[in-house]
């Protein structure tokens, strides 16, 4: 397939204290999240100067891209969209009507299937080209990229390093952390249904594997959304902190193989909250990273590309099945936070 722009499509966030109560409520409009979350969310942004990451990854990821392109003759223009805060994905697609461009493929930076990490971005894409009308270019999401080596090899590196510093490893755990979703959700995800755990669950696997490591390990969620009473993916990292320590672990070392760089839910949820409770329990509490700007991530976003524009071969290392996100017979359309399905 021909296409003429790499839109690399993101969350977005806030990059100033002003900006973190409307950026806020674009993330939840409609979807039933309490405002006493809202106002608890609010605190982890002002702790932080109300800056996220996130965008200004974005940049140094697409400055990153472009020289990776421009060294392997790639001739594709890099756009970018988010969902929630500007540069909002209308801009995006505007810019590329504007540019002239037909057919584009989507990069988003969530490597998993389900309604919140890809069903909500193929709708916001389509929203978008609606509002710029009939000039707005084809867009084609890229797969989910959980099992690809240059997501799996950054995980485990940084988890190999984080674990050599643990002093006692006969009592240490690995618990690999994803952003939870409510279990309706999860329940519908991909066409056989949760495959939004099972896949968390292989890159798990998959980057213990490559780190060389014969830990055990457990798979948690975090950062919990919606109402109290509502059933979300569990065990939460820090009711899971609080078990096994009970059973007699010392030593933790938490890999966020949900997260492609550093949001917030990795500084304040992991990094201070997790961390806290952690503490509080006497284990020790080791922090693995997240892939960031490894270049082996920036030339698997290249491969990726190569594998729709010229056929080259899928790089997995995961057994479960791929599917097309595209079609619209996976992660049906969403009821609000907590009806289950
Ligand atoms: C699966 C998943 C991912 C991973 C996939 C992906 O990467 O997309 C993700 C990523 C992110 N989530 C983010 C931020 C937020 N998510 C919220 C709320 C929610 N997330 C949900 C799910 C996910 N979220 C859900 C089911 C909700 C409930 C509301 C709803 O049903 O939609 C809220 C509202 C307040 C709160 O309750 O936390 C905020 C502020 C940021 C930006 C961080 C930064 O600024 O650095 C990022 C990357
Ligand atoms: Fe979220």
């Amino acid at each position: 397939m021909n296409y003429d722009a790499l839109l690399l499509v993101s969350f977005g966030g806030p990059e100033s204290a002003s900006d973190v109560l409307p950026f806020l409520r674009n993330v939840t409009r409609g979807r039933g999240v309490p405002e006493e979350r809202l106002t608890e969310v609010a605190e982890h942004y002002y702790h932080f100067g109300g800056v996220s990451p996130i965008n200004e990854w974005c940049r140094s990821f697409i400055d990153a891209l472009r020289g990776e392109f421009a060294t392997h003759r790639v001739n594709l223009p890099i756009y970018w969209g988010n969902r929630n805060w500007p540069p909002m994905l209308v801009e995006a697609v505007q810019q590329m009507a504007g540019d002239g461009v037909k057919r584009a493929l989507a990069f988003t930076t969530s490597a998993y299937g389900s309604y919140s990490s890809c069903r909500q971005y193929l709708e916001d894409l389509s929203a978008a080209r609606a509002a710029v009308g009939g000039s707005a270019p084809v867009i084609d999401k890229i797969r989910h990229f959980f099992d690809h080596p240059g997501f799996v090899q950054p995980f485990a590196d940084k988890l190999r390093t984080a674990a050599a510093a643990i002093d006692d490893p006969a009592n240490a755990r690995i618990l690999f952390t994803a952003h939870s979703i409510p279990v309706g959700m999860n329940d519908v995800s991909g066409p056989e249904g949760a495959r939004y755990h099972d896949q968390v669950a292989e890159t798990a696997a998959l980057v213990r594997q490559a780190a060389g490591l014969d830990l055990p390990y457990d798979i948690v969620w975090q950062s919990k959304s919606g109402p109290a009473d509502s059933v979300w993916l569990g065990p939460d990292i820090n009711d899971h902190l609080k078990a096994i320590a009970a059973e007699g672990v010392s030593s933790v070392v938490v890999s966020p193989v949900g997260f492609l760089s550093d949001h917030m839910e990795v500084l304040w949820d992991l990094d201070i909250e997790a961390k806290q409770t952690a503490e509080e329990l006497g284990l020790s509490y080791y922090r693995a990273g997240t892939p960031g700007l490894d270049p082996r991530t920036v030339t698997m976003v290249r491969e990726l590309v190569a594998e729709r524009v010229d056929g080259a071969p899928v790089k997995r290392l995961g057994k479960l099945p791929l599917w097309n996100p595209n079609d619209d017979g996976c992660c049906p359309a969403r009821r609000p936070v907590g009806m289950g399905r």
